[in-house]
């Protein structure tokens, strides 16, 4: 493993002392091509100066993943001299077992000196598909219209508001009264006649991934507050995404109807103000440039000020976008889902150019020859141009949301493109095995080295070693979104003891190979608005927990309730009786002496097999804590004895030590409730 900080190159490698005075930054070991990217950047001058002449031929190809044993083997170098260096190198606990990934094959191989093919490029997954886009032209800018998301606190009215605009009715239809997904749609504002595409973002916590990405393909914000409220958490988190994204903000204060009388609505929109104004927001009543419009979505007060003050804004900000005959068009997936007899289907935001029937969009590792566009009435379109979001069909698989669709010219070129990016997540994957690998060894190192200390609480340093317990879920949703939503929220859920894994998360009814993975992993598959589900996957045979949900706080409830039950056990002494010792016997069984306590109890039972402390002088010193053996009333074996009754006790374990003024503490061991 790789120390994180300090000082990298050491002085045992020779080579490296022109780097003795700098500090490197050394990040996260997962990042192992940024750090490789780092000391190649840092050493890049020292690298230039060295002559070709000094160079070895390298005679062997660099594999992806090599042992130290074996590239000592290759480098025909003692193993142990090649871990001196490593260490030196800034490895940490390396063995010969330790599996190299590539890069630091050729950052070794750079140590010493041989001369080295192309080095890996700086492709990465985030830019793999940068090169198919066309650089924006500025001449070829055109006006498009605003996209307006609309950000608030759960029920706050965001629903409504959209509803009130194209005049259907959205809130009917939802489960739990919650918006589940990013819609789009554009409208016609009725006044000015221009148009406006408006996300729906959901009001849910749960969805604050998907609001994130609303905020960032948004032109402007609509900050709906509710007059009756104020600002609530997820307003205050709707602030913070709008400053973050640098987005202009509308502010909505919604549901003024509620509160006819003039005067105190007057005062209930002056407090909302306020609290923006403290919130840092530069209100137009402290002379700033955000617009507070007071509107109520159910009678349509004021809505009309609303459209108006969008379209304005919008033309002061002057929103534009490529579209010409050779514009390759890009946007965003703001939806994904799976439909029956239609297949998979992709609600596209489109950002620039035009997508028509027929063009090819490549996205993630899918690819599709568009084969249909549909608008959000559900009526077949021949176009869609910017800020339009259209539902296309004909993907090769599900489209993830938020990801980018860039147009290609043909299949051909987009197949050869996710075939380069599923190289890179390969790698990337297998980085990642390779270093859980590397880590279990050093785990099973350090666990090896701790048997041999071993000593009475090696069992409690195990368990800390291995780490909280996991309780794996896979998910199944009917949006992509969802699963992505879902999975966020409840991945966080645990603490050090237990913690909540998610296995995967997908779109679609649980397949065959979802269950073999939920058998192999013990995960139970959590289906989030899939409606019924077949009754093979419901009574499947390998008997997996496959559990159902359209809300989604019932399933963050469920999953929370599991990991709870899952907390380690806490026990909590409850006394429920006390005795006093007030002589002692000696009692002749065959040719054994036994000593017997006479007691008498002062409260409470006593029974037979109770749990007992015997305790001594004014601290309560326990001198006994176990099972008492014998419990008897005058001569007889009793099976308790209760306040204000005499008795004679015989303690387990041959305990004696008993004397005249000691106390009993009978004891139960109540679990106490645990919570996460
Ligand atoms: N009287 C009145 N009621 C409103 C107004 N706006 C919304 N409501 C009501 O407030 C409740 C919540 O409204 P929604 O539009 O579903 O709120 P939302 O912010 O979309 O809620 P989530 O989707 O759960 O985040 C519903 O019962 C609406 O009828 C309004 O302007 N006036």
């Amino acid at each position: 493993m790789l120390r994180r900080h300090g000082l990298f190159w050491l002085k045992t490698c020779p080579r490296l002392n022109v780097l003795l005075n700098q500090s490197i930054p050394i990040p996260h070991l997962l990042h192992s091509r940024d750090i490789c990217q780092q000391r190649w950047y840092a050493k890049g001058k020292r690298r230039n100066q060295i002559s070709k002449k000094e160079l070895k031929p390298l005679n062997f190809s660099i594999p992806n993943y090599i042992s130290v044993n074996k590239l000592a083997n290759l480098l025909n170098c003692r193993v142990e001299r090649l871990i001196k260096d490593l260490t030196a190198l800034g490895f940490e606990n390396i063995t010969t077992t330790y599996i190299l990934s590539k890069e630091y094959v050729e950052l070794i191989l750079q140590e010493y000196n041989f001369a080295l093919p192309n080095l890996s490029t700086s492709t990465n997954l985030d830019n793999v598909y940068d090169e198919l886009k066309s650089p924006v032209n500025p001449k070829l800018l055109t006006k498009r219209a605003p996209v307006v998301t609309i950000m608030g606190h759960v029920d706050h009215g965001k629903t409504t508001i959209i509803d009130y605009l194209r005049k259907s009715s959205v809130v009917a239809q939802e489960h739990g009264g919650i918006t589940q997904h990013i819609g789009a749609f554009q409208i016609t504002a009725p006044k000015s006649g221009k148009k406006i595409t408006f996300l729906d973002t959901p009001g849910h916590a749960a969805f604050l991934k998907m609001r994130e990405r609303g905020a960032n393909i948004t032109d402007i914000i609509v900050l709906v507050v509710s007059v009756e409220d104020s600002l609530m958490p997820q307003t205050l988190e709707a602030i913070k995404h709008a400053k973050n994204s640098g987005n202009e903000m509308i502010i909505a204060i919604t549901k003024i109807d509620r509160i006819p009388q003039p005067k105190e609505r007057e005062k209930k929109i002056e407090k909302v103000i306020n609290d923006l104004i403290v919130q840092g927001i530069p209100v137009e009543k402290i002379g700033g440039d955000v617009q507070v419009i007071p509107i109520s979505a159910k009678t349509g007060e004021n809505m009309d000020l609303l459209e108006e003050s969008i379209v304005l804004l919008s033309e002061v900000m002057d929103i534009r976008a490529e579209n010409s005959p050779k514009t390759i068009a890009e946007g965003w997936i703001i939806e994904s889902q799976v439909k029956k007899q239609v297949g998979n289907v992709a609600t596209v935001l489109v950002k620039k150019g035009t997508l028509q029937k027929g063009k090819i969009l490549i996205c993630g590792n899918t690819f599709c020859k568009i084969k249909n566009l549909i608008d959000d009435k559900g009526i077949p379109i021949l176009k869609a141009t910017p800020s339009y979001a259209t539902e296309v069909l004909g993907w090769k698989d599900v489209p993830h949301v938020g990801d980018e669709v860039i147009q290609v010219k043909s299949e051909a070129i987009a197949k050869k493109f996710i075939s380069k990016r599923q190289d890179l997540i390969e790698v990337q994957k297998n980085s990642s095995i390779v270093e859980k690998l590397n880590e279990e060894r050093a785990l099973a190192k350090e666990q090896h080295l701790n048997k041999e200390l071993e000593h009475e609480n090696t069992v409690q340093e195990h368990e800390q070693n291995t780490g909280p317990k996991l309780i794996n879920y896979i998910i199944k949703c009917d949006v992509s979104g969802s699963a992505e939503a879902v999975s966020e929220s409840i991945s966080s859920l645990g603490n050090d003891e237990v913690r909540c894994n998610v296995i995967s998360s997908s779109v679609g009814i649980p397949t065959e190979s979802d269950l073999k993975m939920a058998q192999i992993t013990e995960s139970t598959i959590l289906c989030f608005n899939l409606g019924n589900l077949p009754s093979e996957v419901i009574n499947n045979r390998a008997g997996i927990k496959i559990k159902q949900y359209n809300v989604i706080y019932k399933l963050i409830e469920d999953v929370t309730e599991t990991l709870t039950e899952n907390l380690k056990p806490i026990f909590e002494k409850k006394i429920v009786s006390t005795v006093d010792v007030r002589e002692t016997f000696d009692f002749r069984l065959k040719k054994k002496i036994i000593r017997i306590a006479g007691c008498k109890v002062n409260n409470g039972v006593i029974k037979k097999n109770s749990l007992v402390q015997v305790v001594r002088g004014p601290n309560e010193d326990v001198i006994f804590d176990g099972k008492i053996s014998t419990l008897k009333h005058n001569k007889d074996d009793v099976a308790e004895v209760s306040k204000g009754h005499e008795c004679g006790i015989t303690f387990e374990s041959g305990f004696e030590g008993f004397k005249p003024g000691d106390k009993i503490l009978v004891y139960e061991n109540v679990r106490v409730p645990r919570y996460l």
